[in-house]
């Protein structure tokens, strides 16, 4: 063996020898440890969750300048909603809760603040965050992220001599859209958030046709109030007296009005749109279904589709329904068929 060979073997015997490897993974080790980019999957800390932020009563007061009558939106079944500006000067939505649900219902006032921070976890595109709360005796507020003026119970049943008709790609659009966000109530909050009033005036619409749903979770300050609900929840609803009946299946049921009124540009007139839509769909007599102040499309058939998911979402029995997940697969896929 001459010099060189000599100088080869006792490298790789070297190389072989476990102590050498020890040292070397001792070394990998700490190099890795000292390393600026170093990003271990377990070790990443999970996204924080947005909680809502505690109010002062005053800080409201200042924001919607005293609950001024010029800064309501709109009143609803639960409360006034007003414009407001935050201390940085962004437009927020407060919604101030009718003193007479908080007081004659002890519900309301029960664990208000853990159920809005809780909700104010839901974060998607569909739904309207909500990124604070104010409490006080006799007071519960809910500070939102403001989202226009328009519901989609304006454009299909406040406009009137239909200058603002939205085509069929917005209604396939904001259907889509609008599942995706009850989908992450029911499927991806934990614990599951019911809706509870899925309708038109809830699903608010932005200058893109984006669909965003509001007054999520909020059933239980005013489970028995009829008003607003009726039409919109099943049957077996009312018959489990008011929040037992709170339930997935029914807020699919109410999506399924929300799409029938999509289709038909009708009112969901107290249940009546579902008997009468209802025999329409199953005999194919599409034609008399369809909005008629609008054009058909040229293909008919994603909108049949969407006619057949609607059927099926206002099913009588709850456990025949889809879940919501099942909607939004087939929506999806209406979706980038007709809004291309
Ligand atoms: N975050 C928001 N941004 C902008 N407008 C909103 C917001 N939340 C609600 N509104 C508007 O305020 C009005 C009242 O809404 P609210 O949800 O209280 O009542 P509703 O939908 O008419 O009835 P219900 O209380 O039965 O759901 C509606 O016109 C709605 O479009």
């Amino acid at each position: 063996m001459n010099h060189h060979q000599k100088l080869a073997y006792y490298f790789i015997l070297a190389l072989c020898s476990s102590s050498f490897l020890a040292l070397l993974s001792v070394l990998l080790f700490f190099l890795c440890r000292n390393h600026p980019h170093r990003q271990l999957p377990d070790e990443t800390p999970p996204p924080a969750k947005p909680s809502a932020r505690p109010h002062t009563l005053i800080d409201i007061y200042t924001a919607t300048e005293g609950f001024s009558h010029r800064r309501v939106i709109g009143e609803g079944r639960l409360g006034t909603v007003y414009a407001a500006l935050s201390e940085t000067g962004e437009l927020i939505a407060v919604k101030r809760i009718y003193p007479w649900l908080i007081l004659s219902n002890n519900n309301a006032g029960f664990g208000f603040s853990s159920v809005i921070k809780s909700l104010s976890s839901a974060q998607h595109p569909n739904l309207i965050s909500i990124t604070g709360y104010a409490e006080a005796p006799g007071e519960r507020i809910i500070v939102m992220e403001y989202a226009g003026v328009v519901n989609l119970d304006m454009y299909l049943h406040q406009n009137p001599d239909g200058a603002f008709l939205l085509n069929w790609k917005h209604r396939v659009k904001i259907a889509a859209g609008a599942a995706r966000g009850l989908q992450y109530l029911h499927e991806s909050m934990a614990p599951s958030v019911i809706h509870g009033c899925v309708k038109p005036s809830n699903i608010l619409i932005d200058a893109e046709f984006i669909p965003k749903l509001s007054d999520y979770g909020l059933n239980y300050l005013a489970a028995r109030e009829k008003r607003g609900l009726v039409g919109y929840v099943d049957d077996e609803y009312w018959k489990a007296k008011g929040e037992q009946g709170n339930c997935k299946e029914n807020d699919v049921y109410g999506f399924g009005v929300v799409l029938l009124e999509l289709l038909s540009g009708r009112g969901c007139e107290e249940g009546w749109l579902v008997k009468w839509a209802l025999p329409l769909i199953k005999e194919m007599r599409f034609s008399e279904v369809f909005d008629p102040r609008i054009e058909y499309p040229s293909d008919l058939k994603p909108l049949m589709r969407m006619g057949k998911v609607a059927l099926a979402c206002v099913g009588n029995c709850r456990k025949s329904r889809p879940v919501i997940g099942q909607v939004v697969a087939i929506l999806n896929n209406l979706e980038t068929q007709v809004c291309v």
